[in-house]
């Protein structure tokens, strides 16, 4: 029986921080992230994926906030429903088109995704999800000034502002995805970490404003599926120690055990890699091997010949 991947696709992979963001860029990103995504399937994985949208819903808020006069903005669930919407479009027309120049007749589909949060979630209090471009310290001072913005220093990379990121609890359309995924289809599901919504007295949802880690969702996501294998896909090739120092080191192969003596001496940073470990982690531990990797070393990591590879 053919195993399956569930892969969490990068922000970075659909816009880099030094792109402008037009819809070219994106669509030329989302191409190239899908020839190595249909490298997977045509080695006969099953596979889900979830995307990031951090830039894309940055994006989508400032157009909103600036056009505030002319017509009215929407509050950021449904932002991140749009992105969900936006994203999962490139990849369909993307992969759909890599697949058929493989020989490959798999459909593509785009499943619109809430995720259960919980309203007393602390990051609602301090927020830390990076959205948006990236500012120097002196534009995010004068942003955070004039537009009472939040903003932090991300990873070194420059300034951005920061949205409320709520631990997800409960991928609602997670059955949905599985019997998509299991009838034979390729699912993008929980883009942007899913839509974040609440339970309410009565048993309904509603939105709430935030962002949702997409590596977090994709942890849940790859619970609920049953997946072999969870794979992270980010602009580096392995998860490092010492980041950034003259004593930086590659995780490659490594144990649940070692990573999280790594964890322990707060290795790892809360708005990027911090995330991503934390749901690797997650999954080695109970279900499976996790891998955090390259868009561009997806086949090798696969292998074992690339990435930080994380087993029990
Ligand atoms: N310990 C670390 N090892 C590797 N990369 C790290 C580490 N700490 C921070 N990073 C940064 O994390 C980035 C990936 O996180 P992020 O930008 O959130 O990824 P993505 O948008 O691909 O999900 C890398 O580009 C790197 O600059
Ligand atoms: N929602 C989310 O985690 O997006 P990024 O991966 O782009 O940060």
């Amino acid at each position: 029986m053919s195993k399956t991947i569930v892969v969490a696709l990068g922000g970075n992979a659909i816009l880099q921080p030094k792109q402008k963001g037009t819809y070219e860029n994106q669509l030329e990103n989302v191409r190239t992230s899908s020839k190595f995504l249909a490298k997977l399937i045509k080695d006969g994985y099953k596979l889900v994926v979830t995307h990031g949208n951090g830039p894309q819903v940055g994006n989508i808020l400032r157009q909103n906030e600036e056009a505030e006069d002319v017509v009215p903005p929407m509050p950021l669930d449904v932002l991140n429903g749009e992105s969900q919407g936006f994203i999962g479009y490139m990849m369909i027309q993307c992969l759909q088109s890599e697949l058929r120049a493989l020989g490959i007749d798999t459909p593509v589909v785009n499943l619109i995704t809430r995720v259960e949060v919980s309203k007393d979630d602390e990051d609602f209090n301090d927020p830390s999800k990076p959205i948006g471009t990236f500012y120097t310290e002196e534009e995010a001072k004068k942003l955070m000034d004039e537009k009472n913005w939040k903003m932090k220093a991300d990873s070194n990379r420059g300034w951005r502002r920061v949205v409320p990121s709520p631990q997800p609890i409960n991928i609602l359309e997670a059955n949905a995805v599985k019997q998509l995924a299991e009838a034979g289809n390729v699912v993008v599901a929980s883009g942007g970490g899913g839509i974040p919504v609440i339970k309410t007295e009565n048993g309904d949802y509603e939105g709430i404003e935030a962002v949702i880690d997409k590596d977090r969702s994709g942890y849940k996501l790859a619970e609920e599926v049953n997946a072999d294998i969870f794979m992270i896909l980010t602009d580096v090739e392995h998860v490092f120690v010492n980041f950034g120092s003259p004593e930086q080191k590659a995780l490659k192969e490594t144990s649940v055990n070692e990573l999280e003596k790594y964890v322990a001496e707060g290795q790892f940073s809360k708005g990027s890699m911090g995330p991503k470990v934390e749901s690797a982690l997650k999954f080695a531990r109970k279900a499976g091997t996790s891998i955090i990797c390259s868009l561009e070393k997806v086949d090798e990591a696969v292998r074992s010949e690339s990435g930080t590879i994380i087993s029990k």
